[in-house]
């Protein structure tokens, strides 16, 4: 059956997405169909596709409106390549700007909204750029695979974290170092984590600490993306790693500069432990019709 697809496309630093409405659950794409979608030579183009759609319309939803009665949307999202991911960080920011366009939602001053995602819960405020998404608890996964990519003369350990989604975070020595990779090809690990994972190359600024600020710069291989502009999870997941390596006295307020801009990541006490929180711009490009087969 053929229908079209009444899109928006955003993007958050550089990290674009596909965004339509599906308020009742009707229009749940293949993944095929996605990844077509996706295709920047034969589709829209874009590093994700997202689907809003009303929790109570999804069975994952309904986990989240137990928790939260008040996450009346859920980011249904996917990679480019057609696979779900449990999370997207530059995403949720980017549905939050899509849903107040749309005027599905309302933000007042120094208010938020709860989103539904497949990792639960997110609430999302206004910050000083755009906004500021907590995105919950986080853990150390416990792997630390030897990460080889293209462009690195010899094997580098790495830091699974899990802020989510599944991220591998690697120290590079510095800056020529970080240009010199090539992330059109697939990092490979050693162990290869079951679901895979976002890998990430950090590179600290010189100083380290600035102002009481961490920063750092990153590029990113997205699992079911490839190299993308910017990773809003993967960004937490570096300050995590680097202020993990960098030890007690490691500030909690952290800049991550990755290809396509700058966000912000701030860890902070919450009810149940620690949470990390990303903040960073949000835009909506242009609207578009596409005729789906
Ligand atoms: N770009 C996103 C992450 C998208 C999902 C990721 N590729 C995965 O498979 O987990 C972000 O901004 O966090």
């Amino acid at each position: 059956m053929s229908f079209d697809l009444r899109f928006t496309k955003g993007h958050g630093t550089g990290n674009d997405f596909v965004l339509f409405a599906d308020p009742e659950g009707g229009t749940e794409l293949t993944p095929t169909q996605i990844a077509a979608v996706c295709d920047r030579h034969f589709g829209v183009g874009a590093d994700g596709f997202i689907r809003a759609v009303r929790s109570t319309k999804l069975a994952a939803g309904a986990s989240i409106v137990a928790e939260a009665p008040d996450a009346v949307w859920f980011m249904d999202y996917w990679n480019a390549d057609g696979s779900a991911s449990e999370m997207c960080g530059n995403g949720v920011r980017v549905f939050t700007r899509f849903l107040l366009d749309q005027g599905l939602v309302e933000l007042a001053p120094g208010g938020s909204i709860a989103i539904g995602t497949r990792a639960g819960v997110r609430r999302v405020s206004r910050s000083e750029h755009g906004f500021e998404v907590d995105m919950g608890a986080w853990r150390l996964d416990g792997a630390e695979p030897l990460v080889r990519a293209k462009g690195l003369p010899v094997a580098r350990p790495g830091l699974g974290i899990d802020v989510g989604n599944p991220h591998v975070v690697v120290a590079l020595a510095d800056d020529d170092e970080l240009a010199g990779l090539d992330l059109g090809y697939l990092p490979i690990l050693d162990p290869a984590p079951s679901a895979g994972a976002n890998v990430e190359f950090v590179v600290p600024a010189e100083p380290l600490v600035e102002a009481g600020v961490g920063r750092i710069r990153m590029r990113v291989h997205e699992r079911g993306s490839g190299e993308t502009l910017s990773c809003g999870t993967g960004a937490v997941a570096s300050a995590l790693a680097v202020r993990h390596w960098a030890g007690a006295g490691a500030p909690n307020d952290w800049r991550v500069q990755v290809p396509g801009g700058i966000v912000g990541v701030r860890m902070f006490d919450g009810a149940d432990g620690e949470h990390v929180a990303l903040s960073g711009p949000a835009e909506l490009v242009f609207d578009g019709v596409l005729a789906l087969a």
